[in-house]
């Protein structure tokens, strides 16, 4: 692939270009720090802590990339370097080294050229669930009527009354169309209705596209990215989420594109938010995940895994944060990508849980580990030992499954840092069952050798046992839902006999009221079958 990459860069000329102003912007959970340096036998992750993704802005003198990978940075990340919109758009606004572009805003577009251009509106998709839709329809209306209110709508009423002068205001179709030509891909092609996380990379909006009416999660990186090492982490995440294609637990990528030096990442809505966000929730009611729901979890991101380690990759950055919610089956849950392997099946009814946020995903032959959140770092790789990089994602997902089991927020360093990593689990509110906690246990183990594949936790029988025995219970509910209806039936259909037996019906010539009602078929045998429904009908009528 790295081929590829380089081959890519090398056509693409590379334009130098920044944006000011948003240096000073730190978060303050920054977790993350560098793991590349040199290792020592006492380390704690504080030493080691840096700010990476806060990295400085580079000027807008000064954008060549300091990185190693050079070949990336060639790419232009100025404007989508694909497609005609863009072109047109750079031939109007350029985004040149010596020029300033715009400091950080919001993904709105809000750019003179937005003030002329009506964007188009949403289409509604029709095969989009009913429950979906009816959620949405009332955002985008709301958006809709605030496109209404903009200077374009208020133009256009007032050139509709006004002298030649202000014809400039209403764009005739023509130019109208190549003006649209000219938004930004995001504004053309999306309708924000809301912001709905903010991370330390990256800003996710809740978007519409107008072409289909589906929802999107819309990323776009908080700071410039072109010459920075932003840049890296951002393109890491493109192609890793690129290759990993589509599995039902892994939140789907559908494209991405470089707009005004950052660069956007379109991706699968996840209606249920992340699983950080459901931890809070329950926390704040008093409640936490029950075991079956921490096995149920535990099963699903493992598949996920199994999917990303057996791609010849590594997530690295597992944690609650980073674990997305979909509320409803997954649509692709047979589909593309689904490994067809016994049991792998995504779950039929309640939430699904997908792995995101692949900014930090790395190749298991030939890492170049940049960083990764200490709260959940394994051990090894403190110590810079790559040779099993897929059980650091194990053991960052043991931490966020005691994380969502209500255990305490996990510790960035020190003496409370270092017993975890022995092994030592911390104390739960509600007691786990002994072979559950033996399994985290286990996930947690210092020897990391010890510690299970993703492949295995996927087959494992403290996971894989209890799932039968749900959808078993699940079956039995269904089978009980049957029972009742075709109980309703059977004395439906008694009543329907008394209706026949009754004397002021008039019986064919010939026919014993008895006979008739011997002839009716048994209520059960009704069920499902037609042919006897309507004999049953018909005696009703008579
Ligand atoms: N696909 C999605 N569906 C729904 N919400 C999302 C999605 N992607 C991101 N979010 C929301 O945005 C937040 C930040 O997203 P993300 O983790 O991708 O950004 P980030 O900048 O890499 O964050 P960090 O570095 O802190 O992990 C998430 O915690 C979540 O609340
Ligand atoms: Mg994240």
């Amino acid at each position: 692939m790295s081929t590829l990459f380089d081959e890519i860069s090398q056509r693409l000329d590379f334009s130098s270009c920044g944006e000011e102003g948003s240096s000073s912007d730190n978060s303050s959970d920054d977790c993350t720090f560098r793991i590349g340096s040199p290792s020592s036998a006492c380390r704690t992750p504080k030493v080691q802590r840096h700010h990476s993704r806060n990295n400085t802005l580079c000027s807008p003198l000064q954008c060549t990339s300091p990185i190693p990978y050079a070949s990336w940075s060639k790419l232009r990340l100025c404007e989508s370097p694909s497609t005609p919109k863009s072109l047109l758009s750079k031939s109007t606004q350029p985004c040149s080294s010596t020029k300033k572009c715009r400091p950080p805003r919001s993904l709105r577009f809000s750019s003179a050229a937005a003030n002329h251009i009506k964007a188009p509106m949403v289409n509604v998709n029709p095969f989009t669930p009913d429950t979906v839709r009816r959620n949405s329809e009332q955002q985008w209306r709301k958006c809709r009527r605030s496109d209404d209110d903009d200077d374009y709508g208020r133009r256009l009423k007032h050139s509709l009354t006004s002298s030649d002068e202000d014809d400039e205001a209403i764009l005739p179709p023509k130019r109208r169309a190549v003006q649209d030509l000219m938004l930004s891909r995001y504004e053309s092609e999306f309708l924000e209705l809301e912001s709905i996380g903010v991370g330390e990379f990256g800003a996710v909006y809740k978007c519409v596209k107008r072409l289909d009416g589906c929802l999107y999660a819309i990323k776009r990186s908080r700071r410039p990215l072109a010459g920075s090492a932003n840049e890296q982490l951002a393109l890491k995440e493109v192609y890793a989420h690129a290759v990993l294609g589509h599995h039902p637990h892994v939140v789907r990528y559908y494209s991405a594109w470089a707009e005004d030096c950052h660069m956007i990442i379109q991706n699968e809505y996840c209606d249920g938010g992340s699983l950080s966000d459901a931890i809070v929730a329950r926390e704040d009611q008093g409640e936490h995940f029950t075991e079956d729901e921490l096995k149920d979890l535990l099963l699903q991101v493992s598949m996920g895994l199994k999917y990303i380690h057996s791609s010849g990759l590594v997530h690295l950055d597992i944690k609650p944060s980073n674990i997305f919610i979909s509320q409803r089956p997954s649509t692709s849950g047979s589909g593309e990508g689904e490994s067809e392997e016994e049991g792998d099946q995504s779950t039929s009814a309640g939430v699904v849980y997908k792995i995101g946020d692949l900014g930090h995903v790395n190749s298991t032959n030939s890492p170049q580990v940049e960083e990764g959140d200490s709260r959940f770092l394994a051990s090894e790789v403190l110590h810079e030992d790559y040779s099993h990089l897929p059980k650091a994602d194990i053991f960052a997902l043991g931490l966020t499954i005691l994380l969502a089991a209500g255990a305490p927020p996990l510790p960035q360093n020190g003496i409370e840092w270092h017993s975890l990593r022995k092994g030592q689990l911390p104390k739960l509110p509600k007691e786990l069952s002994a072979p559950f906690r033996g399994l985290l246990q286990l996930l947690l183990n210092p020897d990391l050798t010890k510690r299970p594949s993703a492949r295995e936790l996927c087959k494992h029988p403290v996971l894989r046992d209890d799932r039968t025995g749900r959808v078993a219970a699940q079956l039995r509910q269904e089978l009980n839902v049957e029972k009742f209806r075709t109980a309703m039936l059977e004395k439906e259909l008694q009543e329907a006999r008394q209706a026949a037996l009754s004397p002021k019906q008039n019986l064919p010539p010939g026919l014993n009221p008895a006979a008739k009602v011997g002839s009716l078929p048994r209520a059960r045998r009704l069920v499902g079958g037609k042919a006897l429904r309507s004999m049953s009908f018909g005696c009703t009528r008579n």
